[in-house]
């Protein structure tokens, strides 16, 4: 039935939003990170300013969504079967909503980057510069903790699969060890996006879960923190 007064007008769009967050895994996950974002951006205490402008992005992001939504349930109605300029169709939404999310991304890095990262540099000069030779034990160490793991879990082979995931591992040891030696918060940024390439590798291979991915990573950081933290005490 068509909505007579604005109530049930209003009423219709905040069904539309819970239906795209109910059907649509990636709505939820721009929520969360809307929430991490605007939280984050409160504690931060970020200026007026810039508060609209992330707010502006993340309208922006989950407006995309929401068309994209739509765009795709039009496309279904007309063509359930397999049609190629359906197939373009929902693409070209779903590319909204990239260029979207990609452009969100560098508005939440810009305004927030200049808050964050003094606070990184602090917590990284509290652990210490890295050492050559911490670099090269803490990989070691990650190698050998791995197998062990994958031994005690009887998963996997030393090489492919089980808990945890060892490319995740050494690639989150190896981001760590760069991000202590340059004490740099934009390296750390940047090799933790190649850690997480590596780690997504495995995931999009099919050889690691999520959960294998997460386990690995935090062995490969802790591992790596710790001997840094003890080769720089004992120094
Ligand atoms: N009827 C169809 N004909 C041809 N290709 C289709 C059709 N339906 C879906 N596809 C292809 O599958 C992809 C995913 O479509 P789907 O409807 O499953 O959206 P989704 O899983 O919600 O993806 P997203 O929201 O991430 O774009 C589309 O981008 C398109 O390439």
């Amino acid at each position: 039935m068509k909505p007579t007064s604005f109530v049930e007008s209003v009423n219709c769009a905040i069904e539309g939003i819970l239906y795209t967050a109910r059907t649509q895994k990636h709505m939820r996950h721009h929520f969360l990170a809307a929430l991490v974002v605007l939280v984050a951006a409160l504690l931060l205490r970020v200026t007026l300013l810039e508060f609209m402008l992330l707010a502006l992005a993340i309208s922006f992001v989950l407006f995309a969504e929401l068309l994209n939504t739509a765009i795709e349930v039009v496309v279904d109605m007309i063509s359930p079967e397999f049609n190629p300029m359906a197939k373009l169709a929902k693409d070209v939404a779903a590319g909204a909503v990239l260029v979207a999310a990609f452009g969100t991304a560098i508005m939440g890095y810009l305004v927030l980057s200049k808050y964050i990262f003094p606070v990184e540099k602090r917590l990284l000069a509290m652990v210490g510069t890295g050492s050559e030779l911490g670099i090269l034990v803490s990989v070691i160490l990650v190698l050998i903790a791995v197998i062990i793991l994958k031994g005690v879990t009887g998963s996997g082979t030393p090489l492919k699969g089980g808990v945890p995931s060892g490319h995740s591992a050494v690639a989150f040891s190896i981001a760590t060890s760069v991000t202590l030696q340059t004490q740099d918060p934009l390296i750390a940024l940047l090799c933790l996006i190649l850690a997480l390439m590596v780690s997504h590798s495995r995931l999009l291979l099919k050889i690691h879960t999520v959960r294998e991915l997460v386990y690995g990573a935090l062995t490969g950081i802790s591992i790596t923190v710790a001997v840094n933290l003890l080769f720089n005490a004992f120094a």
